[in-house]
């Protein structure tokens, strides 16, 4: 394997140092390191962060592969400066058994532009009737910790009370798509005054926040872990910040698009803005900033969500819901999390590496800029910015709400076990990139 030296780096948004990788690993960090016989890699004005972790991605496969692959996004995530990225369970067929997260995880192995960690749902085919085989994914050679139904709600309670129980035996987690059925009949965007004024059926507040309010009960009650998906209202802050002054053992993630965007983008009735849950008012964004900058919302997750053109170029009811995002989640959170001063960039690697890995139990990712460590490392640059275009998207689809937005920051190189699978910001195709030892 090629060795590194990675120069003069700001490890963290702090101190400037050389990162030396060797076989995959850390294996010195300092002032100018001897740099014969490796390649040098110029981080002159790049920041050094941990390779991102995301814990909630739709890849599509199997099933529609006419909007993404694992090939195609886990391309897109290592573009994205991500490591390893929790592939949903919402596939066709369902990741309800082994055999299915096998599959998945073992594309993502053969692949190789970032790992794959198989997400099982908690019941079969998603259908919120019986429970899928856990304890079978957990044992597979996926190793699964997270489940979740997302897409759907696990809204029986009794279902969601016993998925709590059987997951603690393995140590895993219920990852909740937080909407309850019978109030989001038909919804197509946020409820307030604005959907009234557009006739479109709205999508309350409360939908979500019930939802959280009777699980973090039900994992209080049983002793177990609870994680909210896509949390994207004040008042779900608010109950998931009571939860844990509790001590219930719940955390909660936050998309980058709930960050950034709110509920007035449906004025325009253009369907790339149609999403679950939906885009929420600018007091909600406001909320969700903060309750991450304190550490309430643990995490930043992209919930990736492609689609073909077919499924979103139609008239908004008839659009599926859902965007993608792992190319432009880093620049959305300097955006808006870093750039307003509520976060610096020790934060942004504790929120989108370290926290997101421990909450799916995964040792060997989210682990600090260190000497012996992975060298899973994300070399960005925070000074450069862009205009967004669907067309330079490296995902098979094009469903991105930021087309025509400049965003700052550009992710110049990602390391995977210290094999680069993004240099000089292009993804390092397969055909020219060494063997992974397996
Ligand atoms: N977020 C979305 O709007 N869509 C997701 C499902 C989901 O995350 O609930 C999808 O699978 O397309
Ligand atoms: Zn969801
Ligand atoms: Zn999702």
């Amino acid at each position: 394997m090629t060795a590194y030296v990675i120069r003069n780096a700001s490890i963290l948004g702090a101190d400037v140092a050389d990162v030396r990788i060797v076989d995959g690993v850390i294996a010195e960090i300092g002032t100018t390191l001897d740099t014969s016989d490796v390649e040098v890699i110029d981080a002159d004005g790049l920041i050094a962060l941990p390779g991102l972790v995301d814990l909630h991605t739709h890849l599509r496969e199997p099933g529609r592969e006419d909007a993404e692959t694992v090939e195609t996004g886990t391309r897109s995530a290592a573009a994205g400066g991500f490591t390893l990225v929790h592939a949903m369970a919402n596939t066709d067929p369902v990741a309800d058994t082994a055999g299915v997260v096998e599959q998945v995880w073992r594309l993502g192995r053969e692949h190789g532009y970032c790992d794959v960690a198989p997400v099982g749902a908690v019941t079969v085919g998603l259908a919120g009737e019986k429970l899928a085989e856990l304890g079978a994914m957990a044992d597979s050679a996926a190793r699964v910790r997270v489940f979740s139904d997302d897409g759907k709600c696990v809204s029986d309670a009794v279902l969601m009370r016993r998925a709590l129980e059987y997951v603690k035996a393995f140590d895993g987690v219920i990852a909740q798509h937080a909407q309850e059925p019978r109030l989001t009949e038909g919804a197509q965007m946020n409820e307030g005054e604005l959907s009234g004024v557009l006739g479109l059926t709205g999508w309350p507040a409360v939908a979500e926040e019930a939802i959280i309010a009777r699980d973090v009960l039900l994992a209080e009650h049983v002793g177990s872990r609870l994680h909210v998906c896509h949390l994207s209202t004040r008042g779900s802050v608010e109950i998931v910040r009571w939860a844990k002054s509790r001590g219930i053992d719940v955390t909660a993630e936050v998309t980058p698009h709930h960050l950034l965007l709110t509920d007035e983008l449906a004025a325009t009735y253009d369907p790339i803005y149609k999403v679950n849950p939906p885009l929420r008012t600018a007091d909600d964004v406001a909320a969700l900033r903060e309750a991450l900058a304190e550490g309430v919302i643990d995490i930043v997750a992209t919930d990736h969500a492609p689609h073909p053109s077919e499924d979103k170029d139609c008239e908004w009811a008839a659009a599926a819901f859902g965007m993608i995002g792992l190319e432009t989640a880093l620049s959305v959170v300097q955006h808006t999390m870093v750039d307003t001063g509520l976060l610096d960039w020790a934060g942004v690697a504790d929120r989108m590496s370290a926290r997101p890995a421990a909450i799916g139990r995964v040792a060997s990712h989210g682990r600090p800029l260190a000497v012996g460590e992975p060298a899973n490392i994300v070399l960005y640059d925070p000074s450069a910015s862009r205009v967004v275009r669907p067309e330079d998207t490296v995902s098979m689809s094009r469903n991105t709400p930021y087309r025509g937005i400049e965003l700052p920051g550009k992710v110049v190189a990602t390391f995977l076990r210290g094999r680069p699978t993004v240099l000089d910001g292009t993804v390092v195709d397969e055909a020219s990139v060494e063997e992974v030892s397996a």
